[in-house]
């Protein structure tokens, strides 16, 4: 089992400021030096995974390599049940190239009304984040965090970051662009959260991070 120790040194490997910002909040209690992937200037590794996991390893692996650090990357996507679990691992890049995700959110509607899928209950998707640990010896160990939803339209709230708002939560009544980052995550060490990343993040902290 990877464990990391207090003090210790972290790249957090991703390109992605939304997630790099939530990773700050989150790994903030557990005292570690954290570094991200942009600020070490590291190359951003292809993704050519076919799942998240695959594709979790080979960033951190890519960053903990270029680094010589311990690192933590994160894989995850939207899976839209009526579109067969699209985009899914292709999120970042499912537009199109120089699309954001004002046109990906567009994307994913339009895709769901040529389908029909009109109602609240057949517009169920669900948020999947795979998190990575590396050490400098090569060696892995991941965590998946799952979070269920409905996707509404037009998108609402301007938090968050990329399909957040037209995602709203199973059991609330605001879409994670809604929410603040702390209301996105309700992370804390005895409940469960409520965002993927949080979740994950809850099996990560039990195996890995030091004890505050
Ligand atoms: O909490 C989230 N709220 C909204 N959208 C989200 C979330 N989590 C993932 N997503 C979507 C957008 C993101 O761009 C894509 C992940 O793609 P993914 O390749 O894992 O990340 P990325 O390319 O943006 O950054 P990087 O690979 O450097 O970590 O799924
Ligand atoms: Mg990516």
């Amino acid at each position: 089992m990877l464990k990391l120790e207090r003090g210790q040194k972290l790249v957090v490997a991703t390109h992605n400021a939304g997630k790099l910002r939530e990773f700050k909040t989150l790994l903030e209690p557990f005292g570690l030096e954290l570094v991200s992937a942009g600020e070490l200037d590291l190359p951003e590794p292809e993704e050519t995974g076919l799942t998240y996991e695959e594709n979790a390893k080979i960033k951190a692996l890519a960053a903990t390599t270029a680094s010589g650090l311990w690192a933590l990357s994160d894989d995850s996507g939207l899976s839209v049940d009526g579109l067969d679990g699209d985009p899914g691992i292709y999120s970042a890049r499912w537009a199109g190239p120089d699309k954001n995700f004002d046109d990906a959110m567009v994307k994913v509607h339009t895709s769901l009304m040529e389908k029909g899928a009109m109602a609240p209950g057949q517009r169920t998707a669900a948020f999947v984040a795979v998190l990575c640990l590396a050490n400098p010896a090569g060696e892995t160990v991941c965590f998946e965090g799952r979070a269920e939803g409905t996707l509404v339209w037009p998108p609402r709230g301007n938090q968050g970051f990329g399909y957040d708002p037209m995602f709203q939560p199973k059991g609330h009544m605001r879409t994670f662009g809604e929410m603040s980052e702390a209301e996105k995550h309700s992370w804390s060490k005895d409940k469960i959260g409520l965002s993927h990343r949080s979740r994950a993040f809850s099996e990560f902290v039990k195996d890995c991070c030091p004890d505050d």
